[in-house]
């Protein structure tokens, strides 16, 4: 063709052709959905531009068609090879945007997606879509691909000219020239697509049908019109001539007159062709809820999400009226999956809501801040009445539309949840299990619904491994106003139910909530509240039974025991004194010897680490403060091991005692009292982790435990382990020799050598002085 101009394509563009074409093999027919919604873009483009210059639409307004033309010598209506068109009056492209658009620029997202196909992560439809490759997605259909396009004629560009791209699925390079058949479009884009006989299944007008039904009926508003042909036989009157042969409506005239009946051999077939639209019915979010079927939501939702196979969790359709007079439709969807990045990507999931006006797409960019983030991943569709078609994201800002939609979207997707868990309590578990943390979010974020939103968190507890706060209460026992809870963010449930904070009220058959999720403690705390309970964490002070007054034995116990540990309580005040701040008699216990607690308004050891993990937490003040808050160490005066303690506090002799023994005895007593303060802070640490703490030192507490060990098996204190350290010869000089490094050294070892290798041991070094030089931390050892 004259003026055929020849591009090389760039080389990313070259791998990512190919790579569509593998990995969709056996997904060919997203060719379709992916050339229909670049039409249907196309279009809405030129509706944006005819906001402003209506001479843009002087060919008359948008529409796609779709036209099978097959092959010369192949059957009309199933043809085994043929030509799919698909035209669409839409914006158009230029000679050079031809060139940009489908042929050089490797548009953003293009490195990310070829990273992820070549590390394997496979690539399905859904990426295609996330990264701009639809064009591609015709070479899996056709070996070569002609694409003509006009754009509109403008005051800036009074003649367009309509040119013609031409590109093969292997090659390095594409064409553009003008068009030699010239303006045939009048404005707009015209894909011709070459099938062959592997593909003759799309050269079925009826499978087009069912796939523009499948895929695209939601996404393209504007009409979809595809060429059916019909073969009529048509009887031929036998006076019939032959001029009349070719006329087919005289020929019905004709017949409704003539009423000799036809002899056999003069019928004849007849080509009918018509033009029909496809997506004729009123979009789904449009019609009366009653009458559209589940099967009907279903793939509208996989329209909106681009997910041939996801189902939705559940959905709703209703009719709103935001105050301000503007009325909407809406469809809401709770997917069927997060995208993996939810939580990290700060953008992901912000346009999952589609505004559309008196069904035109206006936008689904409504700003981060549109839908609050725990409800953001909900894919809605949302079509308002009365708002000027030309609004943008800036006008609709100031609009109150916008703020009195979000707060209206917001109440129904919690009417959406609720009805869900009512309805279909197998689904809602589902739910509860993906959105269970962002529901959490939601009750701290918005005060307003926060006992809405309670009533639909799904918990494990002490009792059952699926509950509802709402069960919780109905299962409370008589006197019991708090709703108890141990936080433990990534332990299992299993393990959260053995913690020494949680065994009395188990053993007494108190229900308590098991959380393992990092927003369950400070949702717990942001609830307080719930249906006249308040809610307690059960590692921090504060946890009444409730039936404490009618045990009058057990409260007389508890303070004779107070007396009776006075001794112990203040020598362990006195031993720790720094790391907590009180130690107190509890009857919370069962077979710990004790735990540690936190104020009330303190920070849990959950809350702890929760904090710990956020950067720059360890240079805040306020964390420091609130880490180092002083503990209470509580004691099981039931315990044999905290009795075993009291006795040995009140066998420690007094200093003055034994005045006339006063040396010796003050050595004993000494002694006896470092080894129980040693014991203690074994103890100490001991129950610090048990209760979910850390331990400060955990060098100085391993020596602890070691010397526990050691008394316990008679051997010293002070016996050093025999083993002495040979030290490494100097420092090398010069390059390593090239086949000492590459050649594995074969050492064969002669036990007769051993003398000589290990050399003099009275030359060795000693092991705990090396241990001194390097710092090593004891659980190295
Ligand atoms: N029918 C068309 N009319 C006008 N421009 C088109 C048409 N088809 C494609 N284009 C242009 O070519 C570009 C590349 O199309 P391609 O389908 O590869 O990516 P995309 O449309 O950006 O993303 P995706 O289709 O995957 O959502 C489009 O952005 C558009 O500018």
């Amino acid at each position: 063709n004259e003026g055929t101009e020849t591009f090389k394509y760039e080389s990313d563009i070259t791998r990512l052709r190919s790579l569509v074409i593998h990995s969709l093999y056996s997904h060919k027919d997203v060719f379709l959905r992916e050339l229909l919604s670049n039409a249907n873009d196309a279009l809405e483009k030129l509706r944006l531009v005819s906001l402003t210059d209506r001479s843009v639409l002087s060919a008359g307004e948008g529409n796609v068609t779709i036209e099978v033309i097959p092959n010369p010598d192949e059957s009309l209506l199933e043809p085994k090879t043929g030509k799919i068109l698909i035209r669409d009056t839409g914006i158009g492209m230029s000679k050079d945007e031809l060139t940009r658009n489908l042929g050089t620029i490797a548009r953003s997202g293009t490195n990310e997606f070829l990273k992820k196909a070549e590390e394997g992560q496979g690539v399905d439809g859904n990426l295609i879509g996330q990264f701009g490759l639809g064009f591609y997605s015709c070479f899996l259909v056709s070996p070569t691909v002609k694409v003509s396009s006009l754009p509109p004629a403008t005051s800036s560009n009074p003649d367009p000219i309509q040119h013609t791209f031409v590109s093969s699925s292997t090659g390095d390079s594409f064409e553009v020239y003008p068009d030699p058949r010239g303006n045939t479009l009048g404005r707009g884009t015209e894909i011709v697509l070459e099938i062959g006989e592997e593909e003759a299944e799309f050269l079925s007008v009826d499978k087009l049908k069912s796939l523009i039904e499948k895929h695209s009926t939601f996404s393209t508003t504007f009409p979809i019109y595809i060429k059916e042909r019909k073969i009529t036989k048509v009887p031929t009157p036998p006076s019939q001539s032959p001029a009349e042969d070719g006329d087919p409506d005289q020929f019905a005239d004709d017949l409704e007159t003539d009423e000799t009946t036809p002899k056999e051999d003069s019928i004849k077939e007849v080509e009918e062709e018509s033009w029909i639209r496809v997506n004729d019915k009123a979009p789904i979010w449009m019609r009366d809820p009653k009458e559209v079927s589940d099967e009907e939501y279903k793939a509208f939702y996989q329209a909106v999400s681009k997910d041939d196979q996801g189902e939705p969790l559940g959905w709703s359709h209703f009719k709103g009226d935001t105050g301000s007079g503007v009325s909407f439709r809406a469809i809401m969807y709770i997917p069927s999956s997060l995208p993996k990045d939810f939580w990290s990507k700060m953008t992901s999931g912000i346009n999952n809501v589609r505004l559309m006006v008196k069904r035109v797409f206006i936008t689904d960019d409504l700003g981060e801040e549109f839908m609050p983030r725990w409800l953001s991943y909900l894919k809605v569709t949302v079509d308002a009445d009365d708002l000027p078609l030309n609004v943008s994201r800036e006008t609709l800002q100031n609009n109150r539309f916008l703020s009195q939609l979000q707060r209206i979207l917001v109440r129904k997707a919690l009417d959406l949840f609720t009805k869900v868990s009512n309805d279909q309590p197998e689904t809602y578990k589902e739910i509860a299990k993906l959105y269970g943390n962002a529901l959490r979010i939601g009750l701290m974020e918005s005060p307003k619904d926060k006992l809405k939103i309670a009533k639909l968190l799904r918990f494990e507890s002490t009792r059952s491994n699926y509950t509802t706060l709402e069960e919780y209460v109905e299962n409370r026992k008589e006197g019991q106003k708090q709703m108890y809870y141990i936080a433990g963010v990534g332990e299992t449930a299993k393990d959260l139910a053995k913690s020494p904070f949680v065994e009395k009220l188990h053993a007494r058959g108190y229900e308590v909530l098991l959380l393992n999720l990092p927003s369950d403690e400070p949702m717990m705390a942001a609830l307080d509240q719930f249906m006249g309970m308040t809610t307690q964490d059960v590692s921090k002070k504060g946890l009444k039974f409730g039936d404490e007054d009618e045990d009058e034995a057990e409260k007389k116990e508890l303070e004779a025991q107070k007396i009776a540990f006075r001794p112990l309580i203040e020598w362990l005040k006195k031993d720790l004194a720094g790391q907590i701040n009180d130690v107190t008699v509890t009857n919370r216990l069962v077979t710990s010897p004790c735990t540690i607690i936190v104020d009330s308004w303190g920070w849990s050891a959950n809350m702890q680490r929760i904090m710990s993990a956020q950067t720059d937490s360890q240079d805040d003040p306020m964390f420091n403060m609130m880490k180092n808050l002083p503990k209470v160490l509580e004691i099981n005066p039931k315990s044999p091991l905290i009795e075993g303690l009291l006795e040995r506090v009140l066998d420690l002799p007094q200093p003055d005692d034994n005045d006339e023994d006063e040396d010796g005895d003050a050595k004993r007593t000494s002694e006896e009292e470092e080894e129980l303060r040693e014991t203690v802070r074994v103890l100490f640490d001991t129950s610090l982790v048990r209760s979910g703490f850390s331990v400060a030192d955990p060098t100085t507490y391993f020596e602890r435990v070691e010397a526990l060990l050691r008394r316990s098996l008679g051997v010293s204190l002070s016996a050093k382990p025999k083993i002495h350290i040979r030290p490494a010869p100097p420092t090398a000089a010069g390059p390593i020799p090239e086949d000492e490094e590459e050649e594995e050294q074969k050492i064969e070892f002669d036990p007769n050598d051993m003398q000589d290798m290990l050399g003099d041991p009275s030359q060795w070094a000693d092991w705990q002085d090396i241990k001194k030089q390097m710092g090593v931390e004891h659980d190295e050892l």
